[in-house]
């Protein structure tokens, strides 16, 4: 028999070094990997067996067993699963297949708390045995190959893993743990039970370990624990999701969130539901507290786990939630639809489009629930909460950091749900720096006969509260949303109005300005504008076709100048964003606003030839810039200013 040496792929092997390196405060999580993936192997066995029961052979009672040798310092999971061929234990056990792989190595920062955390999210699965083994040993045989087909898998979680034919009888999977020196407390049934206890209670399968009793000690000998070859199911092995939800405990949600997720932190927040009616279905959704390294990545997996009558069909079934929700995770397990349903089939079924819907419908209540009871009353009502109500507190602050520029997709995305979504915004404003502001809470502070929810998109908030577009505002003293998130230029393309009241980009047109002036400033910005008339003419002629138009602003106290979107038109940080994005984007031309009585501006009215041409230049790139974007030659910009610093005195 032949015994082959493999390295492993480049990633797997700075996984492990970080794995035993990093994750040594957190030991106990490799059982649970460990039993994760006998689990898995049992469901997918069971999801082959749909089309071919002879997979089962004789053995159709799926199980986990745990068995350990105090003197050989082994610790031994076995599964009867579907095991592996000697290709797929090379592939499996060799490489990493995930998805944003390489954006996760190249997150690590070499701070071991900061890693252990990433660590946790990516997900270390198998290689998790190498916290507590120096060796580990792969027993295995696929379902459907003879016995004579079996493989065994042997790595210290160095460089390289050996890999050699078998014969096994049984089929499915063992993982021969070698305990180091300093984890052989993991050799005890206590031990063993307490860990399971905590992680694995809520595997539908059985869990079962090798009984021990006490066996006095003859002939001088000390008495000791011996096996008795009789097995005990150690884990309650009902599904969690199926059972009464009164007799689930938080610490079982979240070791079941754990074990589905591998996220080392508890969820944020989850929901449990028993769905009945034309579509049954349960469904057991869960919030993570951390946006995962990868949400922004396009070939990203989301979605839930999806079981039929308890049967696992597949992992992250995309079509069971909306892609603005795609940071959930959980189990759907569904009544209705057929054990062979495929991905294709899923997006089509009617079945799948109410789960949809009832999925979407319960995350946004639990958010609304956590926003409601984001901030803690004062006095009397605060001492009126629940227990479990005080424990929201901060939640959805939380939440917000984390996804709420995912969830703002849902505004263009999900139509029907649009005015629960908009409820559920929140921005930072000129009047708080921390995105914690709702459009409720920004409607009740309207100011007498204003008329609409104003905000303003930029690159940064610094670059937010510094735009001269704000400046009427600040004058007349009212509040501005600022929006900083990428996906804000679109996301608000859908939502022009809240609850009757019109949102207004203070970066567009000029209608309602009129609105918030008085009469002497409307008379003044008319008097300017007939006065600066021949002015402006020059200043269109001067910037041609660099501009649509030229106009005296109402909205500048202390800049000379702003660009304006005209009415209809896209915003220019928009047009970027589809630039940046590889979209063709039709040519916008700004409207330049200035400021008559600034004195930059009014330079203008003694200036002649190349002079003025510059004056009105530089003016033109400073409210480019004050955008946020670059002057069209900076270079020509920066001459320009130089000559004009150096004309000063
Ligand atoms: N007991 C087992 N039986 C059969 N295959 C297994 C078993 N354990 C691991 N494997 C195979 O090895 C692969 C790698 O396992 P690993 O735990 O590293 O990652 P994973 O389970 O795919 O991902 P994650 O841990 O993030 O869920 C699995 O996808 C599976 O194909």
């Amino acid at each position: 028999m032949t015994k082959h040496t493999h390295s492993f792929q480049a990633e797997v092997a700075q996984l492990l070094h970080l794995v035993t390196h990093s994750l040594y405060s957190n030991k106990d999580i490799f059982l649970r990997e460990l039993i994760s993936n006998a689990s898995d192997a049992c469901d997918k066995l069971r999801f082959e067996a749909l089309a071919n029961p002879a997979l089962y052979e004789d053995q159709p009672q799926l199980e986990i067993r745990i068995s350990y040798d105090r003197d050989a310092r082994t610790l031994t999971i076995t599964d009867n699963g579907i095991g592996m061929s000697e290709q797929e234990a090379i592939e499996h056990l060799g490489t990493i297949a995930k998805s944003g792989t390489r954006e996760f190595f190249s997150r690590l920062t070499g701070d071991q708390k900061q890693d252990a955390q990433l660590i946790g999210q990516f997900g270390v699965g198998f290689y998790s045995g190498f916290i507590v083994a120096d060796r580990i040993t792969v027993e295995s045989r696929r379902a459907g190959l003879s016995s004579d087909a079996g493989v065994r898998w042997s790595s210290e979680g160095t460089g390289a893993f050996e890999v050699e034919p078998i014969t096994r009888e049984a089929r499915g999977t063992s993982v021969i743990l070698h305990l180091r020196e300093d984890a052989l407390e993991y050799a005890s049934a206590w031990k063993i039970k307490e860990i399971v206890r905590k992680y694995a209670d809520h595997i539908s399968l059985p869990i079962l370990l090798e009984k021990e009793t006490w066996q006095e000690g003859k002939d001088g000998e000390p008495g000791r624990m011996v096996k008795t070859g009789e097995w005990e199911t150690i884990n309650q092995a009902t599904a969690l999701w199926t059972r009464p939800k009164k007799d689930i405990t938080d610490e079982q949600y979240i070791a079941f969130y754990q074990q589905i997720t591998h996220d080392f932190e508890p969820p944020l927040a989850w929901t449990h539901n028993r769905v009945e009616g034309s579509t049954e279905y349960i469904q057991l959704l869960y919030i993570p507290k951390h946006a995962p390294h990868d949400l922004w990545l396009r070939e990203r997996k989301s979605g839930l786990k999806l079981y039929v009558k308890r049967v696992f069909i597949m992992d992250d079934a995309e079509a069971l939630l909306p892609a603005y929700l795609r940071f959930i995770k959980g189990v759907v397990d569904s009544n209705d639809l057929p054990l062979n349903v495929s991905r294709e089939l899923l997006q089509e079924s009617r079945d799948v489009k109410a789960i949809r819907e009832g999925n979407t419908r319960r995350v946004l209540a639990l958010l609304e629930d956590l926003a409601a009871h984001d901030r803690l009353p004062e006095g009397e009502a605060a001492a009126a909460l629940s227990d479990e109500d005080k424990a929201k507190a901060g939640k959805y602050t939380t939440f917000w950091s984390e996804f709420g520029a995912v969830l703002k997709e849902g505004l263009g995305e999900d139509l029907a749900n649009r005015d629960r979504i908009a409820k559920l915004l929140r921005f930072a404003s000129t009047q708080s720096d921390t995105p914690s502001v709702s459009l409720a809470d920004y409607k009740a502070r309207m100011k007498e006969g204003q008329e609409a929810i104003y905000y303003l998109t930029a690159e940064s908030l610094a670059a937010a509260k510094n735009s001269p577009q704000l400046e009427l505002f600040r004058k007349k003293g009212i509040e501005v949303l600022l929006m900083t998130d990428r996906v804000d230029e679109w996301a608000m393309n859908f939502l022009t109005e809240f609850e009757g009241t019109p949102l207004q980009s203070v970066a567009r047109g000029e209608a309602d300005l009129a609105k918030l002036q008085d009469e002497a400033e409307k008379k003044a910005v008319e008097e300017a504008s007939t006065a600066f008339k021949p002015v402006l003419e020059r200043l269109k002629t001067a910037l041609g076709e660099r501009v649509e138009d030229v106009r005296v602003s109402a909205r500048l106290v202390d800049s000379p100048a702003c660009l304006v979107v005209p009415e209809g038109g896209m915003s220019p940080q928009l047009a970027r964003m589809l630039k940046a994005a590889g979209q063709k984007v039709p040519e916008v031309k700004p409207i330049l606003e200035v400021n008559p009585a600034h004195p930059l501006v009014q330079k203008l009215e003694n200036a002649e030839g190349s002079r003025f041409d510059d004056l009105a230049q530089i003016l033109l790139d400073q409210a480019v810039l004050a955008d946020g974007a670059l002057p069209e030659d900076p270079a020509a910009y920066v001459r320009r200013v130089n000559a004009l610093l150096a004309a000063a005195d």
